[in-house]
């Protein structure tokens, strides 16, 4: 085994007080130790320069060393105080929302020239889209139960029956969501404290995660911005509901928030592990309907409670509109054409580009076959022809359907956050496309992917930034690339 270089600054599991300085992509505030040694860079994520914080040595390096937040000591100049109860999901919530904007469009484009070895890409950057609501923008959240609490005046962990999201940095203890977080439904927030209370006087435990039992799991809900409609999904373990009433939680549900409730569901998830996610196991619909219907420009999308939507809906439309302005830039290389769209999930964006171009026949792809199933028949519920979808991995599917190597002039990409495979890129390059737009919701690995598309001929014709997740380090981007 290689042996493991050491610094002369800190050790891994060391607890330190750090300023940030800096910021790198990603959300990594930096920042620098100095001694007699020299200098010495400690990249926390979740932090901005500005602030003082408490971090553990998680990784260390002779170069430079990763550290876990475990608390902001005291907050940069430029943040703010927000009306909101601050979650570990929105790090960013102190900071105006244009500052965000700053630190995100910097340091992608810096990603841009590092990895992507894309030089003059501040003269290709096209526009920043900011997402029209900043806050209570999400339409779905998944809060857990847990046996542990947290008690934020004391700082230690309490036995509690606890209803809300986990720590910032525990895998076994959670904390209260007692009101509105400023990123989902005010109503559901406010009333999430109800919830947990009904839920106690049942005598039914919750989730302890290091002895891995309880009952309550996880307490999901879905909300339509076109209806204003919330689809709940309760998610416990087996053995003791017999003794849990689920007609009468879904009637306490409806008195909480009336006609707004669509349906209630109820998993039973077994699974021990920690990675578990929400919604493993059998649900059976108790309540109402098992869907949502989502409108995205004027078209409708079912949605049930497992299927992947955008979490920011009205954010989505101004994604899908500069998709869309970009394949459609060229409208020759779309109409009458065949249009690849890669990684297509439940067909959404195809379905936009061919209700918007004339005689496009769509071929979407996707290895999710429920994905695939619901493009289907959203395609049917909108009455758009001229699509195909097939549930299959895209190298597979490019190797097996040789007929459209040379045939295709627009290619719409939009793969998961680990980018694309670099054998099945080779595979999309051979395709021998003339225009692919590239959305990606993880830069760093559509700037790795820039690099080989470069080499095989490609270059960014332009770039915008999509902010589809604001207070979060997370950023969108669409990428118009043309063949040379
Ligand atoms: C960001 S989502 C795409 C979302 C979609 N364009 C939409 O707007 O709804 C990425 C998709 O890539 C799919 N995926 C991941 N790996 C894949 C593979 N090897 N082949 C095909 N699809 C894959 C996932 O199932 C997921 O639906």
């Amino acid at each position: 085994m290689p042996r493991r270089e050491r610094n002369k600054f800190v050790k891994r599991g060391e607890i330190i007080e750090l300023l940030i300085e800096d910021y790198a992509f990603g959300g990594k505030g930096i920042g620098r130790i100095r001694n007699e040694h020299g200098e010495f860079v400690v990249f926390v994520p979740n932090t901005i320069p500005g602030q003082k914080v408490k971090t553990q040595i998680k990784k260390s390096s002779k170069k430079y060393a990763e550290g876990k937040l475990l608390d902001v000591i005291t907050r940069a100049e430029n943040e703010t105080t927000i009306p909101y109860q601050d979650i570990p999901g929105a790090p960013y919530i102190y900071l105006p929302i244009e500052k965000q904007h700053e630190y995100k469009q910097t340091s992608t484009l810096e990603l841009f020239k590092r990895i992507g070895k894309v030089q003059n890409i501040e003269s290709l950057f096209d526009e920043f889209v900011s997402s029209p609501n900043t806050f209570h923008y999400r339409n779905k959240m998944e809060y857990g139960f847990s046996a542990i609490g947290y008690n934020r005046t004391e700082k230690t962990d309490i036995d509690a029956f606890t209803l809300g999201f986990k720590k910032r940095g525990t895998w076994w203890c959670a904390e209260n969501l007692n009101n509105d977080s400023g990123l989902f439904d005010a109503q559901v927030e406010n009333n999430l404290k109800h919830i947990r209370n009904y839920c106690e006087q049942t005598g039914l435990a919750p989730w302890h995660a290091p002895r891995k039992e309880g009952f309550f799991r996880y307490f999901i809900v879905r909300k339509s911005h076109k209806t204003n409609k919330l689809l709940f999904n309760l998610v416990t373990t087996s053995y003791d509901l017999p003794k849990f009433n689920l007609t009468k939680f879904a009637n306490y549900l409806v008195e909480l928030f009336g006609n707004r409730v669509a349906g209630f569901l109820h998993t039973i998830n077994d699974e021990i592990g920690d990675r578990t996610i929400a919604t493993t196991g059998s649900i059976k619909l108790i309540y109402g309907n098992d869907k949502i219907v989502e409108e995205l420009l004027g078209l409708n999308f079912e949605i049930s409670i497992k299927s992947f939507f955008q979490t920011n809906p009205k954010c989505a439309e101004k994604l899908y509109s500069k998709v869309i302005d970009y394949a459609l830039e060229n409208k020759d290389a779309v109409d009458n054409t065949v249009v690849l769209d890669l990684f297509c999930g439940t067909g959404t964006i195809g379905q936009i580009l061919a209700s918007k171009s004339n005689n496009t026949k769509i071929v979407g792809v996707d290895i999710v076959a429920s994905a695939i199933e619901d493009a289907k028949e959203n395609a049917k519920r909108n009455n758009i022809e001229g699509l195909k979808f097939y549930a299959a991995d895209v190298g597979k599917f490019l190797t097996e359907h040789p007929q459209y190597k040379n045939k295709i002039r627009t290619i719409i990409l939009d793969p998961a956050r680990a980018g694309i495979a670099p054998k099945t890129l080779k595979k999309i390059i051979n395709l021998n496309a003339e225009r692919l737009v590239y959305v990606s919701c993880n830069p760093a690995t559509q700037a790795r992917d820039t690099e080989q598309l470069m080499a095989e001929g490609y270059s960014i014709k332009k770039m915008s930034l999509v902010d589809q997740f604001p207070h979060t380090a997370h950023i969108e981007t669409v990428v118009l690339f043309e063949k040379k």
